[in-house]
This record gives C-alpha cells, sequence and structure tokens, in this order.
C-alpha cells in the first residue's frame, strides 16, 4: 500500500544569507529550509551567530544579502509596513530573560499586545493560553511576584496567543535552574503539538537538542553541521 505523502510546505527558506554590521560579517551565507510543524535546534559556540540568524529568519533584522521567505513571502521585498504585518500574529519570539513588563499583570503582559493588535477577545484569549501554560492561578499576579520558570511561561503564553505558525526561542532555559528548565522545555514541546507550530531552538543544551526533529551547528556565522536528532 503507498500512502501520498502530503505535499510538504516550507515555513522557512534562506538562500545565500548574509548580515552585516559595519564592517563585520557575522552571517556568511546560510541556506537553509524548514519544513512546517519542524522542532529544529540551533547548536554553537558563543558568538558563532545563532541570534543573528534567528533575527533574520524572524523579520527583526534585514539580511544584508540573499533572501528570506516565511510562508512563501519573500521578506527582502516587503517594505517596514508590509514587514510588520507579516510578521504579526505569524511569528512568536521567547528570548532567555523573558522580558515582561513589570508594571502589568501576567494577564496584561498576555493581553495588551493581542488588544493591540487589534484581537477581539484579547483578555479572553489571554486567559486562555495562561491556563495552557499552567498559571491559570496565576493571572493577577506581577512578573516580581512569579517565580522564573512562571515568567517564561507568561513569556511563552504571550507569544503563543496569537496562534503563530513559528516560535522562535533564543535560549529559553538559559535563565532556569535545570527542573525548571525541564519543564519550560516539555511545556515548549507540549504547546508545539497541541498547534502545530514550527519551532526554532537556540540553545547550548545537547539534550534540549536531542528533543528536536533537527539539530543545526554553527560556527563563524556558517551552518557547518546539520543531522537528525
Ligand atoms: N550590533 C552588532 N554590531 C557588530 N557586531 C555584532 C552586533 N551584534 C552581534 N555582533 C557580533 O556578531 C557575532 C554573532 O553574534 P550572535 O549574538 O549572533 O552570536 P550567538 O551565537 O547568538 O552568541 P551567544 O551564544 O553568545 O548569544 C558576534 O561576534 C557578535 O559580536
Amino acid at each position: 500500500m503507498h500512502a501520498t505523502a502530503a505535499p510538504t510546505t516550507i515555513a522557512i527558506r534562506a538562500r545565500d544569507v548574509t548580515l552585516s554590521l559595519g564592517a563585520t560579517e557575522i552571517l556568511k551565507g546560510i541556506d537553509l529550509d524548514i519544513v512546517n510543524g519542524e522542532s529544529l535546534a540551533i547548536l554553537g559556540a558563543s558568538g558563532s551567530g545563532k541570534s543573528s540568524l534567528m533575527a533574520v529568519l524572524s523579520g527583526l533584522e534585514r539580511a544584508s544579502g540573499g533572501t528570506v521567505s516565511v510562508a512563501g513571502t519573500d521578506f527582502g521585498a516587503l517594505d517596514e509596513d508590509a514587514l510588520a504585518r507579516a510578521r504579526r500574529g505569524r511569528i512568536g519570539i521567547v528570548l532567555q530573560s523573558f522580558h515582561l513588563l513589570p508594571t502589568m499583570t501576567a494577564l496584561e503582559n498576555v493581553a495588551v499586545p493581542l488588544e493591540l493588535a487589534g484581537h477581539d477577545d484579547a483578555f479572553g484569549r489571554a486567559g486562555e493560553e495562561l491556563h495552557a501554560v499552567g498559571l491559570g492561578h496565576r493571572l493577577d499576579h506581577y512578573p516580581a511576584q512569579l517565580s522564573g520558570g512562571e515568567q517564561q511561561r507568561v513569556a511563552i503564553a504571550r507569544a503563543m496567543a496569537p496562534g503563530p505558525a513559528i516560535l522562535f526561542a533564543d535560549e529559553p532555559t538559559g535563565n532556569l535552574d535545570a527542573a525548571t528548565g525541564a519543564a519550560v522545555v516539555e511545556l515548549l514541546f507540549g504547546r508545539q503539538q497541541a498547534t502545530g507550530a514550527t519551532l526554532l531552538i537556540i540553545t547550548h543544551d545537547p539534550g534540549l537538542a536531542a528533543r528536536c526533529d533537527r539539530i543545526l551547528e554553527m560556527r563563524d556565522g556558517r551552518v557547518i553541521a546539520e543531522r537528525r536528532a
């Protein structure tokens, strides 16, 4: 019996991507295809270009050369407004140091960006997502009243609330102890599986990388190795 493979669709395609800041060439020709729903770990020494690659693939930074296409849209062909529209709701980002607003509760941290993006029921959606990350009982807590692991859960809820097709995480467990980090990793993969999102994780943790479908290793602005986990 032959199963007909569903056509794989490319979430992110990079072709000969370079990034120069001033006289420094940071990315030196990256070629990459990331399939929808795939999880990909990016490993590499400090300064190898991991965060820069994430910035370019997520549209935070424009490539100096080459092309980055997300869901078939060439980011380089878009002006600032069109790029912001293309990114909005489609790309979620979780960073190592959470970046929650200290004067807002957990619920507000998740709801306010949704509200600004014009979501009809921002607070309802934010509450659902905070329940999904296990923080239904912490909605009215401020970041300073939450543990590091809880703050990272809020940051994950904020990134996931608009229903992004792609989630980027830059060392999401870097500021957490091992047990808390492991719980956050379970949560990330759980949310990925529940939503079918594509997941890109920058990590120094080989155990976390091994949980991903594929591992890229960077050195000096280039991808030097690639393997299936
Ligand atoms: N704004 C900038 N101007 C000039 N050089 C920069 C700038 N930002 C980053 N770099 C340089 O680009 C290189 C890659 O940095 P990047 O942050 O992407 O590395 P990384 O692999 O994510 O490192 P880490 O694991 O330490 O976060 C480094 O040598 C860094 O010093």
